[in-house]
């Protein structure tokens, strides 16, 4: 028998005051082991997501299955599984670094037990804070800590929401290399950022969401593939009045000093690289060539302006 989804969402709504509808009829599944990427612009619906899935906030509707368990028949054991980095520090300033996790063990019903606390601090780099005052740490340990904090009673779905919002980028990619080595170990994550980079660095999937609605799902690779496009670009020396025929017809531009070229490749159409020779056997005035791949923040913009670029979502 397939083991069950990490997390299955069916016709998840959530309502505030019965007016904003935050989250409308989301219907997702998250397969065990991998990197999903929720994504959306601010207001979206994503920390309502999480939130709901966490038991932060309480669904207007629909059902939620943790790795095929339904929250509505067990809202609490099934929760032992899921880790939550939240968006905002939430540990007590007084506690030590240490104790902070000791008490989270609590939380989930685990006996204090220092080899796991000290294993996960070793791995965030923060053995040696154990015993400081968390609010004497920076700011980049204290987010270190709050991984720590969600990760401690060893979750198997992970939510991560925003974690490297005002991170340097040494400390991102340290968290980066850490979020990989989760996953490998089979740990489900579910992060949301604003740092396209991030889930273009990260995600096996992603999802788009947008004022509550869960727009598209797909393999990043695929969706890359799919809408991505790319684009060759190439200067002349001097202007140029006419391209030739062939380059032409295969959908060139020419800027309107004469001086750009602009190819956009597509599936089926001609390689760059017959572009290019054609312009170097006809002579024209060469003097820099550029290709540019669209990423994942062009095609997102795409989407969330209506571009027809949705499959279905699942
Ligand atoms: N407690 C609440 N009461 C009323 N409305 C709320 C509450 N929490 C969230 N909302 C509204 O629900 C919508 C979704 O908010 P949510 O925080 O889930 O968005 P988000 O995608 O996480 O945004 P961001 O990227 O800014 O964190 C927003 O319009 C927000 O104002």
């Amino acid at each position: 028998m397939s083991s069950p989804p990490a997390l299955e969402l069916q016709g998840l709504t959530k309502s505030y005051g019965g007016k904003l509808t935050a989250l409308s009829d989301v219907n997702l599944s998250i397969r065990p082991g991998e990197i999903f990427a929720l994504l959306g612009p601010n207001g979206a619906g994503k920390t309502t997501l999480i939130g709901s899935v966490c038991g932060l906030v309480k669904k207007t509707s629909g059902k939620i299955l943790v790795f095929g368990h339904d929250l509505d028949v067990d809202p609490v054991r099934p929760r032992y599984e899921v880790g939550l980095v939240p968006q905002e520090i939430n540990f007590d300033p007084f506690f030590t670094v240490a104790e902070s996790l000791y008490i989270q063990q609590g939380y989930y019903g685990q006996r204090r037990d220092e080899a796991r606390v000290m294993e996960v601090l070793t791995a965030l780099n923060l053995q040696n804070k154990a015993d400081s005052i968390t609010r004497a740490l920076s700011g980049g340990m204290k987010r270190r800590l709050l991984i720590a904090k969600a990760l401690v009673h060893k979750p198997r779905l992970v939510f991560l929401d925003e974690p490297t919002a005002g991170v340097d980028v040494e400390l991102r990619r340290d968290l980066w290399n850490y979020v990989r080595k989760l996953a490998a170990e089979g740990t489900t994550i579910v992060l949301t950022t604003h740092y396209l980079e991030e889930a273009e660095e990260l995600a096996d999937r992603v999802g788009v969401i947008n004022e509550g609605k869960l727009l598209l799902v797909e393999e990043k690779k695929a969706l890359l593939r799919r809408l991505g496009e790319k684009r060759l670009i190439v200067a002349f020396t001097e202007p140029v009045s006419t391209l030739p025929e062939f380059v032409r017809k295969a959908g060139a531009t020419l800027s309107a000093d004469g001086r750009t070229l602009t190819y956009p490749e597509r599936e089926g159409c001609a390689p760059a690289g017959d572009i290019l020779r054609t312009l170097y056997t006809q002579g024209l005035p060469v003097s820099d060539v550029e290709t540019r791949h669209s990423r994942l923040e062009d095609i997102l913009i795409d989407i969330l302006r209506g571009k027809p670029a949705a499959t279905p979502a699942a």
